[in-house]
């Protein structure tokens, strides 16, 4: 039988233990700021950025949306990040992304001051992570380390298979794997015999946005699995990129979509934002 998790407890309970460090900062005078800039109107960014706003408020974060339109020009979006970077009350700075077609994401994201980098996605940031040293990383893949932890998942010398290399999840969860002496694979859309890989796999973190992906006979009995996915069906129902009736009675740990990752992501932004405040108090 397996334990499912539960991200908004979990998340519930790290966002009682961030409070603390909000009060002492408050008591400052500080206020955590972040500012998160949405290009377009997409409904599951709307979604996300309503989420990280709500928990941002019940927890005394200021966290306001910085609109602009679907058309804005590259020029006009890096002027806009440029006004956040130089901004003393701004403490944090995340652009939510899918960005418009138009618009060069790699180069916007280079764009953000590193010290104010909520999503840990900067280069600088990246190559700290990989690198195993300390600096913001993305809360996706934080949370997914969180809940590993939480649910006591042992990952030193475990096969740990990432299926998808995207920059929000894949390639910072496979660094936070190894950081942790997991034993990674990382799978895509190239990856062949992939059913093979994955019946070794300790643990499997799917991140590859497509429903019933993993399916039982991918699976080892006993593996922890992390569905990161979150697909939208016709109904505007969400799902995620596991089978999860089939592979649930399988598995050792696993996290439903929703209640699962999703939560602990809003978490770990929350997280990261004020640890990003007390690094900006210190160095005042
Ligand atoms: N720069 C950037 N940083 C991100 O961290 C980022 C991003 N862009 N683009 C999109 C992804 C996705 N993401 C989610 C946030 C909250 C939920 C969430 O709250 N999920 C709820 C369900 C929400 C719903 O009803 O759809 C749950 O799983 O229980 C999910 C996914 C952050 N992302």
């Amino acid at each position: 039988m397996s334990t499912v998790v539960d991200g908004r407890a979990l998340a519930a309970k790290l966002l009682n233990e961030l409070q603390d460090q909000i009060g002492n900062l408050t008591a400052q005078g500080v206020v955590p700021t972040l500012r998160i800039v949405q290009v377009g109107d997409d409904p599951a960014s709307t979604i996300y950025i309503r989420n990280k706003k709500r928990k941002g408020a019940s927890l005394g974060i200021d966290v306001q949306v910085v609109k602009l339109p679907e058309t804005v020009t590259q020029t006009a979006l890096l002027h806009q990040i440029e006004t956040l970077n130089v901004n003393p009350e701004v403490d944090a700075i995340l652009v939510q992304m899918p960005l418009p077609v138009q618009i060069d994401a790699a180069a916007v994201v280079a764009a953000i001051d590193p010290a104010k980098d909520a999503d840990g996605f900067t280069p600088a940031n990246f190559g700290r992570l990989w690198s195993g040293d300390e600096g913001p990383v993305p809360a996706t893949p934080a949370g997914v380390m969180a809940i590993l932890q939480q649910y006591h998942v042992p990952l030193r010398g475990q096969h740990a298979v990432v299926i998808g290399r995207s920059r929000i999840v894949g390639r910072p969860m496979a660094a936070m794997l190894l950081q942790a002496d997991a034993t990674v694979t990382v799978a895509h859309s190239h990856t062949r015999n992939l059913a093979e890989l994955t019946r070794t796999a300790d643990i499997i973190v799917v991140a590859v946005g497509i429903p019933h992906f993993l399916t039982a006979d991918m699976v080892k009995p006993g593996a922890a699995i992390i569905d990161v996915g979150i697909n939208r069906t016709a109904e505007g129902k969400v799902t995620g990129d596991v089978d999860f009736a089939a592979v649930e009675p399988l598995a050792g740990v696993i996290t439903p979509v929703p209640r699962g990752v999703g939560p602990m992501t809003v978490a770990e932004l929350m997280i990261q934002t004020v640890a990003l405040t007390k690094a900006r108090v210190a160095h005042d």
